[in-house]
């Protein structure tokens, strides 16, 4: 019997939560973004479900005024160095670490990415980010934030870089000849020389080639600049789901431009879902509405009017949108809007409140809300549709939202056949994605 093709999972630490308001929760934990045992247990909570990879964001500024709209970007841990603590603290799990190219430096990037894929053995994935924040710059004593087409030349020379540099030893270099005193075999270490529009390396790295050749890139973003780079670079693309069929057609044109590169390798799609999921559906419900209640920004009518293309003033905030005559009859986007927000809430007629704050959050993208059969539903049929080939939970709160997709969740994906139930022979992060090793540019006749 041929086994199903299966679908990838990963878990994205938001310490507090992605909702603005899940730390609110009495059961949240509020204090967990640098607290080494809570991050552990995230860890070994994602790995006990077999997922393919724990995922950490990164942003280079600090926003203390985000707090209601996005706390988990007032405060972030510092990428690679939580990968590094991520990986001591697994044995068996992917680690996803991101790094904004645009504020960093090549030679950096690639000693502590080599670094933590050697202490991970193989395990590690580099998320390639360009930023949006414009006050990045100020921390990097620059002007301003670059437009799409600098940042991604700056990215795409950043990338020819730092493989360059892992390449720098070929993988028998370190000779420790110790009847002869010969440590290395200076002939297999090279030098890089690169001289190029904004880098100039010497070379080699001081750090031994990764255990994965290359370090996988992923790659989000939304500009054509960063599709260009992606088709060339990336190794898997992160995305955000639209609605199905609009997912479906970008799912098959991002792919189609693979061939423009050359590229006959698959690229694998992975999309960030906020789930909330519990024993029953009636629950899972209520957890939504009361995190949307809890948030503290004022909810207001002229975006939804914006949004849905209807004129809302003079409306009360808690009427219920049964009442709003002109809401009844809406196709296309502002009719996805209130069904979507009609499924999150389990309510036929939630209030122009509840429907802006839904907006608010979820700028009208998907949610998952349900009991386990019905999140494990929403995840398969987007897989058999191909709109993705994996899903990185993003939790609303934390911890109870991680065990509870471990428990209800895994357990049923498992049962379809769309997951797997161990983990197998797969030991890099490469082998989960079933990714080859790249050969060594240096090695052979390949320069
Ligand atoms: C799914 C997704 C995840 C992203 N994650 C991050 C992140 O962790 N850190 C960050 O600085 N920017 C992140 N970004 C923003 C991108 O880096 C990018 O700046 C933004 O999407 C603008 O698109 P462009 O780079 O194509 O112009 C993300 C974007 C997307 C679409």
């Amino acid at each position: 019997m041929t086994q199903r093709r299966q679908v990838k999972l990963g878990f994205s630490i938001w310490a507090s939560g992605i909702h603005p308001a899940g730390w609110r929760l009495p059961e949240a934990n509020a204090h967990g973004t640098f607290d080494p045992d809570f991050i552990r247990d995230t860890a070994r909570a994602a790995e006990r479900g077999k997922l393919d990879f724990y995922f950490i964001g990164d942003r280079v500024v600090g926003l203390p005024s985000s707090q209601y709209e996005a706390p988990n970007e007032v405060l972030r841990p510092e990428a690679l160095t939580l990968a590094a603590f991520v990986a001591a603290a697994t044995s068996r799990i992917g680690i996803v670490t991101t790094v904004n190219t645009t504020y960093a430096d090549p030679y950096t990037v690639a000693r502590a990415t080599a670094e933590v894929d050697h202490l991970s053995r193989g395990r590690l994935a580099w998320n390639i980010v360009t930023g949006k924040n414009e006050e990045a710059a100020g921390n990097f004593g620059r002007d301003e934030h670059w437009s799409a087409d600098k940042r991604y030349e700056w990215t795409s020379e950043f990338v020819e870089v730092t493989r360059g540099l892992w390449d720098s030893w070929e993988d028998d270099a370190l000779v420790a000849d110790k009847a002869r005193g010969q440590f290395i075999d200076e002939a297999k270490v090279h030098a890089l020389n690169y001289r190029g529009r904004y880098f100039s390396v010497n070379g080699p790295l001081n750090i031994a080639r990764p255990p994965q050749g290359h370090v996988p890139i992923l790659h989000a973003g939304s500009s054509e600049e960063s599709h260009e780079f992606g088709a060339k670079y990336a190794d898997i693309r992160f995305i955000l789901l639209q609605d199905t069929a609009k997912a479906k057609q970008y799912y098959a044109e991002t792919k189609a431009r693979l061939a423009n590169h050359g590229r006959t390798e698959d690229q694998p799609f992975v999309a960030g879902l906020p789930v909330y999921v519990a024993g029953t559906a009636r629950e899972a419900h209520a957890k939504f509405r009361q995190i949307q209640h809890l948030t503290v920004l004022e909810a207001s009518l002229a975006p939804l009017g914006a949004a849905l293309g209807v004129d809302l003033t003079g409306h009360r905030l808690d009427t219920p949108i049964s009442d709003v005559e002109s809401l009844s009859g809406l196709d296309g986007r502002a009719a996805l809007i209130l069904d979507r927000a009609r499924h999150a809430y389990d309510d036929e007629s939630p209030t122009l409140e509840e429907v802006a704050l839904f907006l608010k959050r979820t700028h009208g993208k998907q949610v998952a809300v349900g009991d386990g059969r019905q999140v494990a539903d929403y995840i398969e049929e987007q897989f058999e549709e191909r709109t993705t080939d994996g899903f990185i939970l993003f939790p609303p709160y934390l911890p109870g939202p991680l065990d509870a997709f471990v428990d209800l969740v895994v357990p049923e994906l498992q049962r379809r056949g769309l997951f797997r139930t161990e983990y197998g022979s797969e030991r890099t992060f490469r082998e989960f994605f079933g990714l080859s090793k790249p050969a060594n540019q240096f090695v052979g006749s390949a320069r």
